[in-house]
């Protein structure tokens, strides 16, 4: 360890350990963005001296709730719900709702600190925020997911907002949750305020383009960085993890742009097609039907499913992890980089793990963090409360045009910000010290908040 800036972010680190015991994913997060801190520190002394770190790293309010519901039999359930309302420096709390059994505190708060950063680099005015519930959708009919969703906002419409916070979708929330949380926070409240969540339905204030815009975003991502090495998507051999929101739209755009995807997965295992994966399948099976990736076979006789196996194993030369966090370890890293992968672009929020980042950054190969690549969704969602706010829907190539300036923009500053403060290429570097200075310049003009 060499300067004193780097001791204090140490210090700073193993403070936020203590006050946080339990909460992995959160410690990983932070650790990963105070790490690029220090050559910001130390140029710009003020921010030290403010404490913007400890203050960013801090949540301004965290809301734990029960959430009781009865299941089809009568039975009855208890879950717990979480907002955690990390920072409002930039805007109103903007980020999505997690629906899974892993879920705690420490998940809702590593995603909610990420947002921070991601909601910056899009230069929207929208600040961070994350919420959930250890709730798990699989196997419930739709009137046990209606009576959870109208349970769950029954206490979170009193903290939400399109002034104060804005929820949407993430893991197990799509647009079937939406639709009944929206339908009780406007029977509550007596309200039809379209701009308090996103992700909305197209005939009630809904924007096109939000369903495809963390996949399309994701692809135009990685898109830009290929450019940067005069190399294009076009015939590229890919690999997708996953088989929801994300991956389903980052397979669609790949595809528009020219590359192969040959592989994508669920919780259970991976499906492999050498001819590139059937797109109307995979959308009828997970979009309509919500089935296992494991049905794919019934509809290709010529496609392999890989049982709890890793979809990393499969060679490509683009890979995008758009599942759930951690889902790169160190080796399958390796044998990412050792069967010729280029470029990683993480659609998923923080799915590799920091031995796998070492991987990818020792090999230089192009490695997209998801807070940069990931950004078109909660993007889009900005977009959406605009045309609320101004009663109006814009076209899909409008709205895909906007999608596709900002992804490039946020290329662009990652890019640049990385050079300026001297790691060239480092787009992890760049896009937690361009969303930093962004956020912390915004606190520092307003005082000590
Ligand atoms: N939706 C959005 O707009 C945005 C999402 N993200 C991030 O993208 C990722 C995917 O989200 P999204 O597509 O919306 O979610 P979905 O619920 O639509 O899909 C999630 C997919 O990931 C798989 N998955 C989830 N948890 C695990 C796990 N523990 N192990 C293996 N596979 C798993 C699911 O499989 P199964 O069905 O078997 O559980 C499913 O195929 C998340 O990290 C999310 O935070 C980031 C930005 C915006
Ligand atoms: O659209 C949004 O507001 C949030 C999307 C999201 O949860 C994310 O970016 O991780």
């Amino acid at each position: 360890m060499n300067s004193v800036i780097e001791k204090k972010v140490t210090g700073v680190f193993d403070e936020i350990v203590q006050r946080n015991p339990g909460e992995s994913e959160f410690h990983q997060a932070v650790k990963e963005t105070l790490d690029s801190l220090v050559p910001v520190l130390e140029k710009y002394p003020e921010f030290a001296h403010q404490k913007m770190i400890e203050r960013i790293c801090e949540p301004e309010r965290q809301i734990i709730f029960r959430v009781p519901w009865t299941d089809d039999k009568n039975q009855v359930h208890i879950n717990r719900g979480f907002r955690v309302e990390f920072n409002s420096a930039l805007g109103p709390y903007k980020g999505g709702l997690r629906f899974h059994p892993s879920v705690y505190l420490g998940i809702i708060k590593f995603l909610g600190f990420e947002q921070i950063f991601k909601n910056a680099l899009t230069g929207l005015p929208i600040g961070g925020g994350k919420g959930g519930a250890d709730f798990n959708p699989k196997g419930k009919s739709d009137a046990e997911i209606m009576r959870f969703c109208q349970s769950f906002m029954t206490e979170l419409y009193r903290h939400i907002g399109e002034h104060t916070d804005v929820p949407a979708g993430d893991i197990g929330v799509g647009g079937r949750e939406i639709g009944y949380l929206f339908g009780q926070y406007k029977r509550i409240t007596n309200r039809y305020e379209a701009g308090t969540i996103t992700g909305k339905g197209l005939d009630w204030g809904g924007s096109l383009v939000r369903r495809e815009a963390t996949g399309y975003g994701s692809a135009f991502f990685a898109r830009e960085m290929l450019r940067t090495r005069k190399d294009t998507i076009e015939g590229k051999r890919c690999v997708v993890s996953g088989s929801g929101n994300v991956s389903i739209y980052t397979i669609e755009k790949i595809h528009e742009l020219g590359g192969k995807v040959v592989a994508c997965s669920d919780s259970n295992g991976y499906i492999f097609h050498e001819k590139g994966i059937d797109l109307a399948v995979l959308k009828q099976l997970k979009e309509v039907e919500r089935k296992r990736i494991k049905d794919y076979l019934l509809f290709h006789k010529d496609a392999r499913y890989v049982e709890k196996g890793s979809i990393w194993d499969v060679p490509c030369q683009l890979a995008l992890p758009s599942a759930t966090q951690n889902e790169i370890s160190g080796k399958s890293a390796a044998l990412l980089v050792k069967n010729g992968c280029i470029a990683v672009c993480e659609g998923a929020n923080m799915p590799t793990t920091p031995a796998g980042i070492r991987v990818f950054q020792e090999a230089n190969i192009l490695f997209a963090p998801g807070k940069a690549a990931n950004a078109g969704g909660v993007a889009t969602s900005t977009l959406e409360m605009m045309q609320n706010a101004s009663r109006d829907s814009w076209t899909f190539e409008y709205t895909e045009d906007k999608l596709a300036k900002i992804m490039t923009g946020i290329h662009n500053l990652c890019y640049e910000k990385a050079e300026e403060f001297g790691s060239p290429g480092n787009y992890m570097k760049g896009a937690n010290i361009a969303g930093f200075i962004r956020v912390a310049n915004a606190m520092l003009a307003m005082g000590v908040i």
